[in-house]
């Protein structure tokens, strides 16, 4: 076999390359429910992972923002893929890259690594339902060498590695034949091969299938506390790949894909494996950490590697350190109780990713295997007929209603049936095309009594006016595409409808979800002609989506559309894709097709029918509820540990709870807020003070801290939901200078200090030492720098000048910013507060509360800083901190007032 560097090789380009990782969180199972109730740990957004590695609730922001206390951060994954991850997803965005690679002659590996029972089994081998990679790996090999043309010969062996011995899973009684390993020295490579291991030929999926069912019987399992069906051997398959390319009779290339589905570390104090379960996890645990210490060798770039302290390690040399393109899928748990093994797998996968590698092209000259006779197509059993058949058999003009509308966008010429009040599927053809297009989709739609309008664009069909350009940045142009489509419903009386387009039509369709999303409902894109332009993100893509493709035709390509796909939420998107195979002819119409006309019809029917698409607040119920759906479908209620803000925008009352389950300060704030609402505040002051009731200590504690940092800016309080709105001008009132002449000031005099007295603080010289406010400021002293001059009023009412001491009017009366020894606040009258304590909280909390309705109406703006409302305050304040307010409290039989 001769190699050519991949970098040479016409494509795939760019080969020097580290293995790629990709991480799976699987759906909550059973037993991970108790009482009905379960805490994840992970959430995926912003390209990076996160995860709670302690049991209380964080929100995560921004992609900028640090990650909260307690959440740790991985960036720098390949592919993720949350709990509603398909096993089609999966394999697109783990699998589908390295199997390309296969074709094109390059070693590959896809490999799942995880705790016991995350997934590992289910990403690579599946069911028959959900096929995993090494069935879709495999499928496709097969399709695309069937349309590349080329001729192609795959032969496989499967073996395990149990207890330390590899055995040959497609030989009965192989297990009682321990294999032996053995390294071959290959150019630059080292390479294993294990002797005498069997390999079959396979030439269709129905061999590929037989042999993993035959193997995976053969595949030591066995019932665990962790895992029904637990594999207690780590298992390979490899696929060796030989793929005949254009003419030349003996140019070939010769791939290996392994498909390794390793098994499961295990905590045996979780497992509770004793006897050969115990012996199992003993070794399964020695050859995963064997694999550690292989992966950070090679992770650290260090000369030595150790491959031979473990036969896995061995074993996966060639994926490991070899040529080739190795796929990771680091499967984990979404469980809180989890979260430390969970963590350990993605310290893993990180490391992982720090292995570069450099893979060749195997080319070989190997003379071409005689074309053997395809195999008859089994005859297709008929389908049933549709119920809409009898429709279809109408003319279609008898059902259509043919309108034309006055829009303000002009004349728009429509297609129309079914019922005025049923839900309505508007129809957008492509570039060029026009209404009835549709005739195929008209029958079915009908049948299920939804209403169909089919537009016909101007200058297309029966509509006037001049041809709107079909870029997809157009669609939202003043008078596009867009606002025809809105301009249609409204004059129909439509508020909301299923949009189904094709080509121009199904890029329009998929900015108005995007752009108009009040009026969308569900839509389909049928070979969409779309990028997104600026402004238009898939990402976000607020309602359900089933994304249509016939494979074969090229002028829509779908490879090339794929990663707009992918940018789709997974939880949104649907893709069906079809074949025509020999039927396919360019320009055909798709949709009239005897065979695929019905498929669709059905798909799209069933698509509409599922449900209607909810209110974006509704949605995310569900969503989040889903997510807590067990592996087996039941719903548990969902305690989401690690929320992403982001996922909450725009949600309404749904985000704001959310954001209180996830923010227990949030939280803390509502419980008080409802407790001062009621009245019931002065019991919880008299436990706390008695410490009687740890509830309200903990309440109480977890309320927010108001320093003066926080107090600073009103919206803190907006935010924390004390104050429903800030007062005006506040800003403007931090610049104005504080000691300005004619401020009223509190000034250290001798004063008349009798109530009864109409002079009452007063000055006058016989008086006592007080302080007192009945005085103004005036002015800089011109002979002493550090005393200010003050009018203050005289018994009498005359008033005379004093000079004070600079340092007692800023001692007296307060600055901008209160004054701070660590967490005290120093008050003028000389009282410290500290406002960490869970009573100076809670006071605190109370007086912004009952501050909320009054600084509503302060306006800092107005001629006389809105005095009138800030004396207000002050009394509120006042009254709130009437120290009788903490109530009575009984200690020891005693009664005492706090
Ligand atoms: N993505 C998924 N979607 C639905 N079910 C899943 C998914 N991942 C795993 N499961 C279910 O979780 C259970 C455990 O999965 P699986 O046996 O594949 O785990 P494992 O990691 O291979 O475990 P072990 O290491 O013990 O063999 C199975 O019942 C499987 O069907």
């Amino acid at each position: 076999m001769s190699r050519v560097r991949a970098s040479s090789a016409p494509a795939p380009k760019g080969l020097k390359r580290p293995v790629k990782v990709c991480v799976r969180v699987r759906p909550v199972l059973e037993r991970e429910v108790e009482n009905g109730c379960y805490h994840g740990c992970i959430a995926m957004a912003h390209e990076r992972v996160y995860i709670s590695t302690e049991d209380k609730p964080v929100l995560i922001g921004s992609k900028d923002d640090p990650p909260p206390e307690g959440v740790k951060v991985y960036p720098g994954f390949d592919g993720l893929l949350d709990q509603d991850s398909s096993q089609e997803d999966c394999f697109q965005v783990a699998g589908r890259e390295t199997v390309d690679g296969v074709l094109w002659g390059l070693n590959g590996a896809l490999m799942a690594y995880g705790q016991t029972s995350t997934g590992k089994t289910h990403t690579m081998v599946g069911d028959k339902s959900r096929p995993g990679l090494c069935l879709k790996a495999a499928a496709h090999l097969f399709s695309e060498a069937g349309l590349l043309g080329s001729q192609i010969e795959v032969t496989a062996s499967f073996l395990q590695l149990y207890l330390n011995h590899i055995t040959d899973l497609l030989v009965k009684d192989g297990h009682e034949k321990k294999l032996k390993l053995r390294e071959v020295v290959e150019e630059d490579f080292v390479d294993t091969r294990v002797e005498g291991l069997s390999s079959r030929p396979v030439k269709s999926m129905d061999d590929v299938e037989a042999l993993l069912e035959e193997g995976n019987r053969r595949r030591q399992q066995a019932c665990t506390a962790l895992n029904a069906s637990s594999s207690r051997s780590h298992a390979v398959l490899i696929l060796n790949v030989t793929l005949w390319q254009g003419t030349e009779e003996e140019n070939a290339t010769d791939a290996k894909l392994y498909l390794v589905d390793l098994a499961g570390s295990e905590r045996v104090k979780d497992s509770c494996a004793t006897g050969d379960r115990l012996t199992e996890a003993v070794h399964i645990n020695k050859s995963l950490f064997a694999l550690q210490g292989v992966v950070a060798a090679l992770a650290d770039g260090n000369p030595f590697v150790p491959y031979r302290n473990d036969p896995l390690t061995q074993l996966l040399r060639p994926a490991l350190g070899g040529n080739c393109c190795t796929t990771l899928v680091a499967t984990v748990s979404p469980a809180q109780k989890h979260s430390r093994e969970s963590e350990g797998t993605l310290n893993f996968a990180s490391s992982c990713r720090r292995i570069k590698g450099e893979v060749f092209v195997n080319s070989v000259r190997k003379p071409r295997p005689w074309e053997e006779k395809p195999k008859e197509e089994p005859t297709k059993t008929e389908e049933p007929e549709c119920p809409w058949a009898s429709l279809a058999a109408l003319d279609a003009a008898s059902v259509m209603e043919s309108q034309m509308l006055d829009t303000a966008h002009g004349q728009i010429h429509v297609l129309t049936c079914g019922p005025a009040d049923g839900e309505a599927v508007l129809l957008l053809h492509g570039c060029p095309s026009d209404a009835w297009t549709w005739k195929w989709l008209f029958p079915p739609l009908l049948y299920s009594k939804y209403r169909a309008i089919a537009i016909d664009m101007p200058g297309f069909g029966s509509s006037p006016g001049t041809r709107l350009g079909s870029r997809s940045e157009l669609n939202n142009a003043k008078g596009g595409p867009l606002d025809i489509c809105c301009a249609v419903l409204d004059a129909l009386g439509v508020q909301k409808a299923n949009v189904v387009g094709y080509d121009w039509g199904a890029g329009i369709a998929l900015s108005m979800a995007l752009l108009r999303k009040t009026r969308v409902n569900k839509i389909v894109p049928f070979h969409p002609s779309y990028s997104p332009p600026k402004g238009e993100n898939l990402g976000v893509m607020p309602v359900p989506v089933l994304v249509l493709w016939v494979k074969e035709d090229q002028f829509h390509n779908l490879t090339k559309w794929r990663k707009h796909f992918q940018a789709l939420p997974s939880s949104k998107r649907e893709l069906e894709v079809y074949s025509l195979g020999s039927r396919w002819k360019p320009g055909m119409s798709l949709g009239s097709d005897p065979q695929l006309g019905p498929q669709l019809q059905r798909r799209i029917l069933a698509f509409l029918a599922g449900e209607v698409a909810a209110p974006v607040a509704g949605a995310l119920e569900k969503r989040l509820e889903a997510k807590a759906a067990t592996a087996a479908g039941q719903l548990v209620v969902h305690a989401q540990n690690v929320v992403v803000a982001d996922a909450l925008a725009d949600a309404g009352d749904v985000a704001k709870q959310l954001r209180e389950v996830a923010d227990p300060t949030l939280a803390a704030v509502q419980q008080f807020k409802e407790l001062w609402s009621a009245g019931r505040l002065a019991a919880l002051y008299a436990q706390r003070l008695t410490g009687s009731s740890a509830s309200s200590a903990a309440l109480f504690g977890a309320l927010p801290e108001m320093s003066p940092e926080a107090l600073s800016d009103p919206n803190i309080l907006v935010n924390l939901g004390l104050w429903s709105q800030a007062p005006e001008g506040w800003e403007r009132m931090r610049h104005t200078p504080r000691y300005c002449v004619g401020r009223k000031v509190l000034v250290r005099q001798k004063v008349i200090f009798k109530p009864s007295d109409s002079d009452f603080m007063c000055v006058s010289s016989s008086g006592a030492d007080r302080t007192t406010s009945k005085a103004e400021l005036k002015g800089k002293s011109k002979e002493n720098a550090d005393t200010w001059l003050v009018e203050v009023t005289e018994a009498g009412g005359s008033r005379r000048m004093a000079e004070v001491p600079k340092a007692e009017v800023l001692r007296l009366n307060q600055r901008h910013d209160l004054a701070k020894n660590g967490k005290h606040v120093l008050l003028e009258d000389g009282l410290k507060c500290d406002y960490s304590s869970p009573l100076c909280r809670a006071k605190l909390c109370e007086i912004a509360l009952a501050l909320s309705p009054v600084v509503k109406n302060l306006d800092f703006n107005t001629a006389d800083g809105g005095e009138a409302v800030q004396l207000k305050a002050l009394e509120v304040i006042r009254s709130s901190d009437k120290m009788e307010r903490y109530g009575e409290i009984w200690r020891d039989g005693v009664r005492v007032t706090c």
